[in-house]
């Protein structure tokens, strides 16, 4: 699903990632790894918000940076931390998201009434909470026909109640579409109640299989 080769990420002269090779095979991988070992820089890698050096190709077709458009209609992506311009509201992020991604009719308002998102549809985002940033966050990285979903820390904050709905979502896009996910939690990952296909080590610069 997802091959990553030669990949060095640098910030401002410093590697604090190196992949020489990884295959992701489809399904759901969680990466673990303790404060500042890369999660995030790998993610934001993935998702192609960062510029880094070395290849990483979807679905052996997409390859981030000689088809940027293309791959980023396949890989959708929900911050740790999300933040927007605090004028804006659920709807116009929704709206602008659901645009470039191409969301099918109705998936919008579908997803809001999922994820609760259509309580506070017309409010700023600059008067939100921090949980319901997060469910903003992961309605808008569920828009469009995506092939890969990086989910970093999407259990932080988030209400239970709300997490049960996200994770039984998820478990249909994976069995029924054949979504793939890359989750990160500092949290217990069995309490998603999801089947992991894999557990990768991050740390000291280098992603591992768990063991
Ligand atoms: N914008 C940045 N500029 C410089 N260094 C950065 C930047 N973002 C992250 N780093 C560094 O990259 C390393 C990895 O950070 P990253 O945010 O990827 O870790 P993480 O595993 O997601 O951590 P956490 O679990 O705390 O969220 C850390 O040493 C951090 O200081």
């Amino acid at each position: 699903m997802l091959a990553v080769s030669n990949l060095t990420k640098a910030y401002n002269g410093r590697t604090v990632l190196t992949v020489p090779a990884l295959t992701l095979t489809p399904g759901i991988h969680y990466f673990r790894g303790g404060n500042g070992s890369g999660k995030t820089t790998f993610f934001r890698t993935v998702a192609g918000l960062l510029p880094f050096s070395g290849t990483i190709i979807l679905d052996n077709q997409y390859e981030i940076s000689k088809d940027p458009v293309a791959y980023r209609m396949r890989v959708n992506y929900a911050e740790a931390e999300p933040l927007y311009p605090d004028f804006l509201t659920a709807r116009d992020l929704a709206g602008f998201v659901g645009k470039a991604k191409q969301a099918p009719t109705q998936q919008v308002n579908r997803l809001a009434e999922l994820l609760g998102v259509d309580k506070f549809w017309t409010q700023t985002t600059g008067t939100f909470s921090s949980g319901m940033l997060k469910k903003l966050s992961l309605l808008l990285a569920l828009l469009g026909n995506p092939r890969l979903v990086l989910l970093d820390e999407p259990l932080t904050t988030l209400d239970v109640a709300t997490g049960a709905k996200l994770f039984d979502y998820i478990r249909q896009l994976t069995t029924d579409q054949s979504v793939s996910f890359l989750l990160t939690s500092h949290q217990d990952v069995s309490l998603t109640g999801l089947s992991i296909t894999r557990v990768w080590q991050v740390g000291d610069g280098v992603i591992l299989p768990a063991t």
